[in-house]
């Protein structure tokens, strides 16, 4: 049974650390969702692709239901994920890595919980309020923090992702007000993701990689080929800080993440 899963971004599409890796669809109440399990260090890791195994899922139709449903129900106590970014803080350059610790969520569309009272199609028909003062798990963040140091990589230890609803990019005037609002790093993906893990107390952290300066701030248009070729570049460094990170993450959960619903239902 994983008790550690990595959610790969865009351009990671394959668990490439994994060994003698099998596949899982699992049923969920919120769809079917397509797992791979292997084993790395001696212990079994599920890898998740968010946008499919082809991106052929857009963000904003991306099922982050069914995707943390899916790793609960394998018994998953900590996702790791990775999500390429625009920058807009100069001192974060492409190819840079932010573990990330704070979030600002802009998304519209988007399904935001598992908890929808009697509409919930499942057995947890309750409302909960869950506590997301600090969205990041502190131990998860620590692990990729120890590992980025170790690997001598260009990292952030701290870095807040603005998650907007895309799929387009960000106007000039967005990245402005982001930049006053207190961005560091805009993405499309953190939101639900990041808050849905913590209502099934589920540790997540998520290490940013910029591809590119964000809307405004780069002299040059925008493009997804770029997040990908960038992402591509890092392939190798990126499936390193994950290797080593998940050797940094401790067996037994002292954080708050695994009580998050204690107290949030008001009973
Ligand atoms: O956040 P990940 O999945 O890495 O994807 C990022 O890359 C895409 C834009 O190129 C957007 O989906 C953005 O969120
Ligand atoms: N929203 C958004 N997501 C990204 N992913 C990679 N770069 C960007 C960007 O500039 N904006």
């Amino acid at each position: 049974m994983p008790r550690i899963a990595i959610i790969g971004g865009s351009g990671v599409y394959d668990p490439k650390l994994l060994q003698n890796i099998r596949e899982e669809f699992v049923n969920t109440p919120y769809g079917k969702v397509r797992v791979k399990i292997g084993e790395y260090d001696g212990e079994e890791i599920a890898f998740l692709a968010r946008h499919g195994e082809g991106h052929s899922v857009p963000p904003h139709k991306i099922n982050y239901r069914a995707n943390i449903w899916a790793l609960y129900e394998l018994g998953v106590e900590r996702i790791l994920s990775t999500s390429a970014v625009g920058s807009l803080n100069e001192a974060m350059k492409p190819g840079d890595f932010v573990v990330l610790d704070q979030l600002l969520d802009f998304t519209k569309t988007r399904h935001y919980t598992f908890y929808d009272g009697d509409e919930s199609p499942h057995d947890r028909k309750f409302v909960a309020h869950v506590d997301f003062t600090d969205p990041y798990c502190p131990e998860l963040r620590k692990a990729l923090i120890t590992a980025a140091k170790e690997l001598g990589f260009d990292y952030h230890p701290t870095g807040t992702y603005a998650c907007m609803e895309g799929p387009r990019f960000e106007t000039r005037a967005e990245i402005r007000a982001l930049k006053i609002l207190g961005a560091d790093v805009v993405g499309m993906t953190q939101c639900p993701e990041a808050a849905l893990a913590r209502e099934l107390e589920i540790c997540y952290a998520s290490v940013a990689i910029v591809t590119n300066f964000a809307a405004g701030i780069s002299r040059d248009k925008l493009t997804h080929t770029e997040v990908v070729e960038l992402m591509a570049k890092k392939s190798e460094e990126i499936k390193y800080l994950l290797m080593k990170s998940i050797r940094y993450i401790p067996k037994e959960r002292h954080c708050a993440c695994k009580d998050a619903l204690k107290g949030a239902t008001g009973d």
